[in-house]
Formats: C-alpha cells, structure tokens, sequence
C-alpha cells in the first residue's frame, strides 16, 4: 500500500467516524458545566463511544474502518490476540478480535479482590502479542495501566488502538512512546469539530467554547476545577 493510499484511508476514516459518532448523539457539548475525565482534566466536551454498542450498522463501519487501520500501520500478521480495557473497551475488542479472526482477552482496570487476583481474563500466554483495544484516549494514562497488566502477565504489547483521541493534550503520543506504546486511532477532536461545522451539528457559539479549550486545554482545565499539570 502506498503512502498516499494509507493517507487517503485515514481521512476517510475519521470523517466517517466524525460524523459517525455525531448522528448518534456521542458528542456532549458542555461549556457552562466541566466534565471532569478519567484522568483529572476539566473539560466542555466529552465523547460518549460506548453508545456505538446499540447502533449496530455504524459500529460494524467503525470496525472495518479499525481492523484496515490497525493492520496498515501495524502489519496484518502483527498479533496472536486482541485485549480490551474494562470497561468501555471490551465490547470494541470483542468486535475486534472476530473481524481479525483472534484470540480475545480483557484487562481489569484494578485486580480482583478475591480468587486468582487476576488482571486479565481469557487465555494469555508468553510471548503473545497482544493488541490492546479501549474506545477512546485523552491523555492516555489508563492505556499505560491497562499494557502494563498485560506485560506484566509475560505478553508482549506494543500496540494500542482507540476509536477516538482527542489529539489536544500535549506530548500524550510521545509520553505514549517512551513506554513504548504505539497508539492508532480514527478520529480526533479536529475532525469531530470539522464536520460538526460543516453539518451545523450545534450553534456556532458551542463550537467556538469547544474551540477555545481544544486552544488551551491546560489553562482551560485549571480555570474550571480540573487538574493543569
Ligand atoms: O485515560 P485515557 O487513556 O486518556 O483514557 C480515558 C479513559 O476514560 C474512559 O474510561 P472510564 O475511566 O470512564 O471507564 P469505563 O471504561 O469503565 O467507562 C475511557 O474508556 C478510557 O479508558
Ligand atoms: O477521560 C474520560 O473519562 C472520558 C472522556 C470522554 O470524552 N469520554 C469518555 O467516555 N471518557
């Protein structure tokens, strides 16, 4: 595949996922009150993906557009199984794991309290390479927990794949890198913004709020209670 024809996919693929996840009402708007993230950040926005599970039309788009960007970047022969994070993960890796014709685990976000004090579930071995699924990143600090869960069982993971990366927090790919985490996604906040614009999905002035956070989202978050370091 040439670079031009990978290229072209690629933006194919996060407009039909940008407007994806418009039509089915996964994209919050909310300037006048944060959302406070996983991660601690406040923000105005937040992307609901797990809402795909109950469109089953769109969610098999968003899997094919997946299984072709995860093997173009990746290699079609680059994993022996197909782990998803708890929770909003698991569907997408089950989904996954079928169109790629492997092996399925999920990783626990905390180990289990009782019992084999397991992180992960399903069969892990060795050696295997394991593709992590979740359906979305931020700054990427829960892929970091969810790999190491699967390093830590003695698999090999190198590869994470979200259907959505907000693309605003600084150095989240590179921090990403040096542990050695490689993340592919088919849309960003640009994207998301791009059509909601060109549909008149909201009111210029909500795209304008979400705009100055995606300028800032720093001193965005610190002025509205979340975490800005
Ligand atoms: O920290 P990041 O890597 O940037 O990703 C953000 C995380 O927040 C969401 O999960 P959440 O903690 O809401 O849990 P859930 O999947 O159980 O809903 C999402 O599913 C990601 O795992
Ligand atoms: O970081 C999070 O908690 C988060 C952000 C977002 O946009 N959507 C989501 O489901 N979780």
């Amino acid at each position: 595949m040439t670079n031009e024809t990978s290229t072209a996919h690629c933006s194919y693929a996060a407009k039909t996922v940008a407007k994806i996840l418009l039509d089915i009402g996964a994209v919050n708007f909310r300037p006048e009150e944060a959302y406070i993230l996983t991660s601690g950040w406040a923000s105005p926005v937040y992307i609901d993906c797990r809402k795909l599970i109950s469109f089953p039309r769109a969610r098999r788009k968003v899997i094919e557009l997946a299984a072709r960007q995860v093997s173009d970047k990746a290699g079609y022969e680059a994993f022996d199984a197909v782990a998803g994070g708890e929770t909003a993960g698991i569907p997408y890796s089950a989904w996954l794991a079928d169109i790629l014709d492997l092996p399925m685990q999920y990783v626990r976000k905390k180990p289990k309290g009782f019992g084999r004090k397991a992180r992960i579930e399903g069969d892990i071995h060795e050696g295997q390479r394991v593709l992590l699924v979740e359906d979305l990143a931020t700054d990427g600090a829960s892929k970091v927990n969810f790999v190491n869960a699967i390093r830590e069982a003695g698999a090999e993971c190198k590869h994470a794949f979200v259907v959505f990366f907000y693309g605003v927090f600084p150095n989240a790919l590179e921090e990403l890198k040096k542990d050695d985490i490689e993340l592919h996604y088919l849309a960003t906040w640009a994207d998301v913004l791009a059509v909601a614009e060109e549909g008149e999905y909201f009111p210029k002035e909500a795209i304008e709020g979400v705009r100055a956070f995606l300028a800032d989202p720093i001193g965005w978050s610190k002025a509205n209670g979340g975490k800005h370091d």
